[in-house]
């Protein structure tokens, strides 16, 4: 669906050249959620520009369904550029106008008759939620209504792909959350290609099926969301998983139980999938004499299936403590026995 082959981007700064882009390739499914993570400078807002023709690279190619985005001009540009749609993080709506009036705005841009223009309108309003609210301006609305209307401008001439940059970093915790619901289910209704950047992986790690991190204008880790976050390879990974699963707590409450209780181990158990649905510390203590005390615990949900992590601490002698580690192993929960 999407394609992005050896992408670079160098910018002429007057102090020399920089690589904000540099040799990104990799490819998007059709119907895919796609994540690009990073923090500021990374280069995200500069691939994203490239991915709907805004920018052109210095080298490389971005092709999205079988078009090549980055070699095509006038007529044929905009074409391309019909099948991509996006959303911003300020929401760009025309403040003059009403909600109705900023959903038809594309449609009176694309010719689309004024008869034909309203019965869609009324749709894309259904879809997103925003019944009873047509007649609005943006300054009467909420943020989360405001990116509502954004979205139903994004969609109404049917796009293939819909880039979001950073679409809730605005938004409070809750709203965002119904943002990002709203995007799973217009991805699910319509089959849409979503894809988009952010610095904040919880926004990751609730919608997206795969993720990108970049870090220097390079992709230095990509993989599926609950791969990346069960097992993160690269130190900038280790930092935006810690974002979302890590808390201070933790560190304290294992500092004070190693006061508290020298003698055993302290584990870190990390369970994925099903296997956060079964009963393993129940099996663990009928087959081995030992005792478990569950120190810190928590399990997060994502498009991939859920992941979750507990720390426990196991009291035992040494070998019963080796025998119940091997069976855990043997269970496939991944150990670490923390220091
Ligand atoms: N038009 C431009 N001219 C010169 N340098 C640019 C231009 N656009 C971006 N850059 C530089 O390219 C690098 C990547 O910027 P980019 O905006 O793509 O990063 P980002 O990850 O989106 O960060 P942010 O979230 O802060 O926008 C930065 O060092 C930036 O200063």
């Amino acid at each position: 669906m999407i394609e992005l082959k050896e992408l670079s981007k160098v910018f002429d700064t007057g102090k020399g050249s920089l690589k904000a882009v540099d040799d990104v390739s990799l490819s998007i499914s059709s119907g895919e959620i796609f994540g690009i993570i990073g923090y500021s400078g990374a280069g995200k807002s500069t691939l994203i520009r490239l991915l709907n023709g805004l920018e052109k690279p210095t080298s490389g190619s971005v092709t999205i369904s079988g078009q090549n985005i980055s070699a095509s001009k006038g007529q044929d540009l905009r074409k391309a550029r019909q099948k991509v749609s996006m959303i911003f993080q300020h929401f760009n709506l025309l403040w003059s106008r009403t909600v109705k009036e900023n959903i038809e705005f594309p449609l009176e841009i694309a010719g689309v008759p004024k008869s034909k223009r309203n019965a869609r309108v009324l749709e894309l309003v259904e879809l997103v939620g925003l019944a009873g609210r047509e007649n609005a301006y943006p300054s009467q609305l909420s943020g989360g209504q405001k990116q509502r209307v954004g979205i139903a401008r994004a969609l109404a001439n049917d796009p293939e792909v819909l880039l979001c940059d950073e679409a809730t970093s605005a938004l409070d915790p809750q709203t965002t959350d119904s943002i990002l619901e709203l995007l799973v289910d217009i991805n699910k209704r319509l089959g849409l290609t979503i894809v988009l950047i952010t610095h904040e992986m919880h926004v990751i790690r609730k919608i997206c099926h795969r993720v990108a991190v970049m870090e220097g204008g390079r992709v230095v880790e990509l993989g599926d969301v609950l791969t990346v976050f069960q097992a993160p390879q690269q130190e900038i990974t280790k930092r935006f998983v810690a974002q979302v699963t890590d808390t201070e707590d933790s560190n304290e409450t294992i500092k004070h139980l190693r006061e508290l209780y020298p003698t055993g181990e302290l584990v870190k158990l990390i369970f994925v999938g099903d296997q956060t649905e079964q009963p393993i510390l129940t099996k663990l203590i009928r087959k081995y004499p030992v005792d478990i005390n569950i120190v810190h615990g928590n399990i997060s949900h994502t498009q991939r299936g859920a992941y979750g992590t507990l720390i426990i601490q196991i009291k035992g002698t040494q070998p019963e403590i080796a025998q119940a580690l091997a069976f855990l192993n043997e269970e496939s929960i991944q150990t670490e026995v923390m220091a």
